[in-house]
Formats: C-alpha cells, sequence, structure tokens
C-alpha cells in the first residue's frame, strides 16, 4: 500500500501532491532514522574493545594464548562490527521501503527547457534491484521518494519501464538502472535540486510505493496525463500490456497526453484527435498561462520538420510498435488552444472495444498537477491523515459513464 502522505497546501499551485507540510514530516522521519543508526553505531564500537579474558588452566606461555585469542577476538568484533555498518552505514544496496538507497547520477538529457530524462544507477552492486522493480511493474504504476539531504525534505518521482527506444543495455538494466522524466519547477526545491547535481552525483531514494494497482483482468486504460503524468501512463501501459494472462483479447490502452507547450513532445503524432476542444484549459485556471481560445479545428500534428523527436515521444511511439494495434496517443496543446475536454474522453470511451462492464476490465487513470487531476476527476480529499481518492467529479462525472474504473494518480 501506498505510504499515507500528509495534508495538501490549497494556497500554492505546486505539482501533483508534495507540500510543504509533508516535507516536516518526512523531514522528522530521516532524522530519527539518524539517530538510532548513530546510537547502534556507538555501542557497537564501545564493545569491540574488551580486556582479554583468563583461562583457568594456563599452557606454559600463557601471554602468547592470550594474545592469539584476543587477535582472534578482535577479529571477531571488527567483523561483526563491519557487517553491521555495512548494513546500516552506506543503506542497503538494493531500493526498499524502509532505508534510502543510494544511486549514482549517470546522466541528465534535455527532454525540453524545463525538463529532462534522468538517468540513475544504484551505487553499491546488488543482484536483487532489477526484481524488485520487476515486481513493482505487474502490480501497476509505482514511485519512489528522492531525498533532497541538505533540507531533508522528499518528493516523489515515477521510473520510466524500459521500451524498445530505451537506450539501456541488458547489462545496465540488470544492474538496476532507473530513468526518470523531471520538471524542473523554477521555485520548486527538489526538482531545482536535481537538475543542479552533477554528473556522478549521488541520489537516495526509498521505494516503491505503489499509486495504482492495474487488476490482472484489465483489458482497457484510458489514461489521461498531464505534462510529467505521462511517466505513470507509460508505466501503466508497461505494466498492462506486459500482462502475459492476457493474450485474448488484448488489452489496450489510449493515452491523452495534454502539455502546456509543444517543445514537452515534440515530434509525436495524435492517433485519434482531429477537432480542437472548445472549452479553455485547466491550464489558465491554475497557472494563468493560457491563449482565449480561439484556434479550433488546428491540426493535431506537431510540426516537427527541423526539431528533434522528444525522448519521451520516441518512448511512446516504441511502445506502440512494441504492441500494434494496442496502443493509441493523442497530444493537446496549451500552447496552441487544443485541450482535453468532455468530447475527446467521450469519444475515446465510446471507441472502447470492450462491452464487458464487469469490475476492474475498464478503467480510466488521471495524472498530472493537482489542477489536472481535480478538472478532469475532481480532487483527492484528506481524510484521518490519509490521502483519499475522493469522489468522482469534474469532466468524468458529467460523462457519467458506466463500467469505468476512474482512479486518480
Ligand atoms: C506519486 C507521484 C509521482 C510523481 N512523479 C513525478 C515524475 O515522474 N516527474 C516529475 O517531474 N514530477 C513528479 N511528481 C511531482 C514531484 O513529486 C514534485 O512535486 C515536483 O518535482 C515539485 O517538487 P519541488 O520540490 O521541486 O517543488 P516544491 O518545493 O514542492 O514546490 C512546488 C511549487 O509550489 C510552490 N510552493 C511551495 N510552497 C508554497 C507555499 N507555501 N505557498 C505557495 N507556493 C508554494 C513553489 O513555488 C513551486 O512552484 C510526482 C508526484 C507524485 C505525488
Amino acid at each position: 500500500m501506498r505510504v499515507p502522505i500528509s495534508p495538501q497546501c490549497c494556497s500554492c499551485s505546486c505539482s501533483y501532491s508534495r507540500t510543504i507540510q509533508q516535507t516536516a514530516i518526512r523531514s522528522r522521519r530521516y532524522a530519527s532514522t539518524c539517530a538510532s543508526t548513530s546510537a547502534s553505531t556507538a555501542t557497537t564500537a564501545t564493545s569491540s574493545a574488551p580486556p582479554a579474558p583468563a583461562t583457568p588452566n594456563s599452557t606454559p606461555n600463557p601471554s602468547r594464548k592470550n594474545r592469539w585469542l584476543g587477535i582472534l577476538f578482535v577479529t571477531a568484533a571488527a567483523a561483526g562490527a563491519g557487517a553491521y555498518l555495512r548494513s546500516q552505514g552506506p543503506g542497503s544496496a538494493t531500493l526498499n521501503q524502509d532505508t534510502f538507497t543510494k544511486y549514482s547520477l549517470v546522466s541528465r538529457e534535455p527532454v525540453s527547457s524545463t525538463s529532462s530524462l534522468f538517468t540513475l544507477r544504484p551505487r553499491y552492486p546488488s543482484g536483487s534491484n532489477y526484481d524488485v522493480y520487476e515486481e513493482a511493474w505487474k502490480i501497476g504504476v509505482w514511485s519512489v521518494m528522492f531525498k533532497q539531504p541538505q533540507l531533508q525534505i522528499g518528493r516523489d518521482y515515477t521510473p520510466l519501464p524500459t521500451t524498445a527506444a530505451t537506450t539501456l543495455t541488458v547489462d545496465e538494466e540488470n544492474e538496476g538502472y532507473l530513468r526518470f522524466f523531471i520538471r524542473k519547477d523554477p521555485f520548486g526545491e527538489v526538482s531545482r535540486y536535481l537538475h543542479n547535481l552533477s554528473i556522478g552525483a549521488d541520489i537516495e531514494m526509498r521505494g516503491p510505493q505503489f499509486e495504482c494497482i492495474i487488476p490482472e483482468e484489465t483489458q482497457e486504460i484510458v489514461f489521461i496525463a498531464g505534462g510529467t503524468g505521462i511517466a505513470p501512463a507509460l508505466q501503466a501501459g508497461y505494466s498492462l500490456l506486459n500482462n502475459k494472462e492476457q493474450e485474448s483479447p488484448k488489452p489496450k490502452i489510449h493515452i491523452l497526453w495534454a502539455n502546456r507547450l509543444k517543445e514537452d513532445c515534440i515530434g509525436g503524432e495524435s492517433d485519434t484527435a482531429k477537432v480542437a476542444s472548445s472549452r479553455g484549459s485547466w491550464f489558465s485556471g491554475w497557472f494563468g498561462s493560457s491563449k482565449p481560445n480561439d484556434a479550433p479545428n488546428q491540426p493535431t500534428t506537431m510540426p516537427h520538420e527541423d526539431q528533434q523527436t522528444s525522448l519521451v515521444v520516441k518512448e511512446l511511439e516504441a511502445l506502440k510498435s512494441q504492441y500494434p494495434g494496442q496502443v493509441k496517443v493523442d497530444y493537446y496543446l496549451d500552447e496552441e488552444n487544443r485541450f482535453i475536454g468532455k468530447q475527446d474522453i467521450s469519444d475515446v470511451v465510446k471507441r472502447s472495444s470492450s462491452a464487458d462492464d464487469s469490475h476492474n476490465k475498464k478503467m480510466i487513470l488521471v495524472s498530472g498537477p493537482e489542477g489536472f487531476i481535480g478538472y478532469m476527476a475532481g480532487p483527492k480529499i484528506w481524510a484521518q491523515g490519509q490521502e483519499l481518492q475522493g469522489p468522482v467529479k469534474g469532466v468524468i462525472k458529467e460523462l457519467d459513464l458506466n463500467g469505468w474504473g476512474v482512479w486518480k494518480l
């Protein structure tokens, strides 16, 4: 289950759902971990230097025997302390939910002027990381929490699955390399910190945290993604399409991806969306960045003759070619007044090939900044110290869909 997270701040436009209040709680958690580690370490150090024990039946050379016993004892104590420090000091070499595991930043490739693709590898060798990830992919959508060590705060990020477009070698995958698509918030503490790190720097993370379970019987997903919400969409696609149980009918995913700027999804070509939505953007309410909606019926193909295809678009294209006929992607651009509207979602849902309305067969997932999720499906809520889904509201509620489970990420 997902670790409960604390209430959201109401006045800011912070991405997704991480807040300053949460920061404080998480800081305390790190502090107590550090304190208990150093206390235990101190105990170990003190107990490693006792006097050599005396023996009742002394041999002709007691001092020599004592010396050997002393060496033996010190060696055993040192080995024990070493093992303890290895397990407690640098942290586990394998990603886990309880302690932070060190990774090194291998590369940071720009995807747009505000976002980058981060590649990280475990700092210490472990044969188990790949298995941890594989288990997580099977369950559904998952994230990890990165630590900002100076401020002792944490934020969640979504590992990208491997597609045919991924440049990792098999060895790198087996070593447990992970990739992330991260947007730099100009005022954000952790995303700025990550974008300023030097290559080779350590990044500590813990997880997996499960955001959404995709049941094995799921046949169809409509994924509505805003900005970096595309990372969980790639995960959902990977998890759904890799499901070997579902040979016939083959599962399908249709991704509607909204971005503010063309540069965020350069080279992306929509599979089905043809007409711009008539509604103003959800961004306009939250970020005040939208222009009036005066240019409907724009083409949904990004002009990309002399521009490189974005790394994330390449991943989506690779998923499509890996699973022909099972993946569709439509792109929406705030900058060009093309927004995901009620009609777009309705059209996609109507195209659903499955008439089976039984539980868990068809899912609508929504991922992106808080305002985006709220507009599409209503806000998540806080109750009893936990973040809950809250009732379905917004555009999806208005559509009054039957047989579709809705999940806000
Ligand atoms: C499950 C999950 C998965 C995620 N995956 C990804 C991912 O793959 N990629 C990605 O890029 N992001 C992802 N996020 C978002 C990510 O966790 C961070 O929220 C994001 O990077 C911003 O964090 P930050 O520390 O840089 O910004 P913050 O410091 O949290 O600030 C965010 C914004 O809020 C404003 N702000 C902060 N405090 C206040 C205040 N008191 N009053 C007014 N304004 C304020 C800041 O100015 C800034 O603009 C995910 C989030 C979740 C919950």
